[in-house]
């Protein structure tokens, strides 16, 4: 070995060596306070809620062997927004149990975020219209089901949700206009495979509560390395064969022009090669876990609170017919992007539902250095979270009644069911707030809208089961929903 080149290795070990040995300064850090299985899985709002009060805006808290840092809202914004301590992109990453992401040459998250942001926002509206017959087919599907019934019968709400959300995000994502059973059922098992690597159903199942770090490391390699590639397969296979073409012909005209695969494409600069390819691949299994597993989450919590709230049906039919507008082609009543914009009503019931459904964790940061916070510490690599329901019903930010469901409160504010602030972030804060939440709203109105077009609803029982009191975020509560056929449909 030359001089230089031994000087070089010597230098890195010396520095490798000195960063493992060097005594770490004692750090002020917030008191950890132990909270049991049964109050984290089964009461978590009244428990970090009293441990907050009790010891002081932050503290730690160990949750299936992992220590978080929990704020109270005092300490929200500056949690959610401070960039330069503490990272959206590796907390999100961390949480989703997919720390492997940010050793990527770049930004999986931030790729997405800009993917929504540049290739689905500006063109909201001619997105709706080519999404919008897909979302009706499968409501007006589900509402025909109960077609001269003269009693309430049950419906099965969530598997058509799933099926309206994939068929078309596989219209968004891949611009597949006549997605097949196979490659739809394929859509939703590769958002279902996602979530459960994402640990979104972890708090529910014994295994993985109980032996979390064995559960994530089964899990990891379990549906990362075999289930998700297979099921993501025909959806990649697509993918890859439309990039192939594209690498041959030297042309983009086969891929639809308004499909976020052809957005990469153009975005890339140039015709992709092979590992741009694989990027864009990656981009797509990405997008189509973001976009279809937590909304139809969520069309399922408004259709149930709505269906537990009957009251407010009536007034909601009155805005839809006030909000119709005419088909040109066919003169018949339509539902357009303006009257959804116009769906005033039912925008600030939404919004209710987001804010009042009883989030506790449900965004997350990671300390990107030793970070001051609250008089404490928070040491480098730690993931730290403020708990929404502090922000989302505090009497400071929103009057006595905080923490009364009030329907139409919103409506005749600025305030709408995408309009993230300090005191209201179901979809985030700060620079990386979720991108798809104008599009996610609109989705969730325009079904909702068709549903109540046709159709009564009403929940057996007057009530739904929350199934995870630790993660409302993304699953969705259980109750049999009935629907009864409207005499007079609106659409
Ligand atoms: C009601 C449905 C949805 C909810 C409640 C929701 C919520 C969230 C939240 C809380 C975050 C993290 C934000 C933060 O860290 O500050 C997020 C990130 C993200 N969301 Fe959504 N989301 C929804 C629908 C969608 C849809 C439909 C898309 C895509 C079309 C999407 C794409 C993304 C992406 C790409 C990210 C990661 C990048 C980023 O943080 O900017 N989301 N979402």
């Amino acid at each position: 070995m030359d001089p230089t080149t031994t000087c070089a290795v010597i230098s890195i070990a010396l520095i490798v060596l000195y960063s493992f040995t060097r005594p770490r300064k004692e750090l002020n850090t917030p008191p950890i306070i132990h909270l049991s299985d049964e109050a984290l899985f089964q009461y978590p709002r009244q428990a970090y809620e009293a441990a907050l009060q009790q010891h002081g805006s932050v503290i730690g808290v160990y949750r299936k062997n992992r220590l978080e840092y929990i704020v109270d809202e005092s300490l929200a914004l500056q949690v959610l927004t401070n960039d330069s301590l503490f990272s959206a992109e590796r907390g999100t990453a961390a949480i989703l149990n997919m720390p492997i992401l940010n050793a990527l040459p770049y930004s999986l998250i931030g790729s997405l975020d800009k993917l929504v942001t540049k290739g689905v926002t500006p063109i909201l509206e001619r997105q709706l219209q080519r999404l919008g017959p897909i979302f009706q087919r499968h409501m007006f599907e589900l509402a025909a089901k109960a077609d001269d019934a003269k009693a309430p019968v049950p419906v099965e709400l969530a598997h058509s949700v799933h099926e309206a959300m994939a068929q078309s995000m596989l219209l968004l994502i891949i611009g597949e206009k006549e997605a097949d059973h196979d490659l739809i059922a394929a859509a939703i098992k590769v958002a279902f495979d996602v979530a459960i690597v994402a640990g979104i159903y972890q708090n529910i199942g014994y295994w993985s509560r109980t032996f979390p770090s064995t559960w994530r490391a089964f899990i990891w390699i379990r549906l990362m390395i075999f289930t998700i590639p297979w099921t993501f397969r025909r959806i990649g296979w697509r993918v890859w064969k439309d990039l192939k073409q594209a690498r041959e012909t030297g042309k983009t005209d086969h891929i639809d022009p308004d499909c976020l695969v052809h957005y990469l494409v153009k975005d890339n600069g140039r015709i992709p090669g092979f590992t741009e390819s694989i990027w864009i691949i990656s981009l797509t299994l990405g997008i189509t876990f973001a976009s279809i597993h937590q909304t139809s989450a969520v069309i399922v919590w408004v259709i149930y609170e709505l269906a537990v709230r009957r009251e407010y049906l009536p007034e909601l039919r009155k805005e839809l017919s006030s909000i119709l507008e005419t088909d040109p082609d066919t003169g018949k009543p339509a539902l357009t992007f303006a009257s959804l914009r116009n769906a005033e009503l039912l925008d600030s019931f939404i919004r209710e539902v987001l804010r009042m459904k009883g989030d506790t964790i449900a965004v997350f940061r990671l300390s990107t250095k030793d970070a001051p916070l609250g008089g404490y510490v928070i040491p480098k690599g730690s993931l730290i979270t403020p708990i929404a329901t502090l922000s989302h019903e505090n009497p400071k930010n929103w009057g006595e009644d905080a923490n009364k469901f009030i329907g139409d409160r919103w409506v005749g504010t600025d305030k709408t069911a995408a309009s993230v602030s300090t005191s209201y972030w179901p979809f985030g804060l700060g620079r990386f707030a979720c991108p798809g939440r104008y599009l996610a709203v609109a989705e969730i109105k325009l079904m909702i809208l068709t549903l109540i077009s046709r159709v009564d609803i009403f929940m057996e029982g007057g009530k739904y089961e929350i199934i995870d009191p630790l993660n409302t975020v993304a699953v969705p509560p259980r109750g049999q929903l009935l629907f009864l056929p409207l005499e007079k449909p609106l659409l």
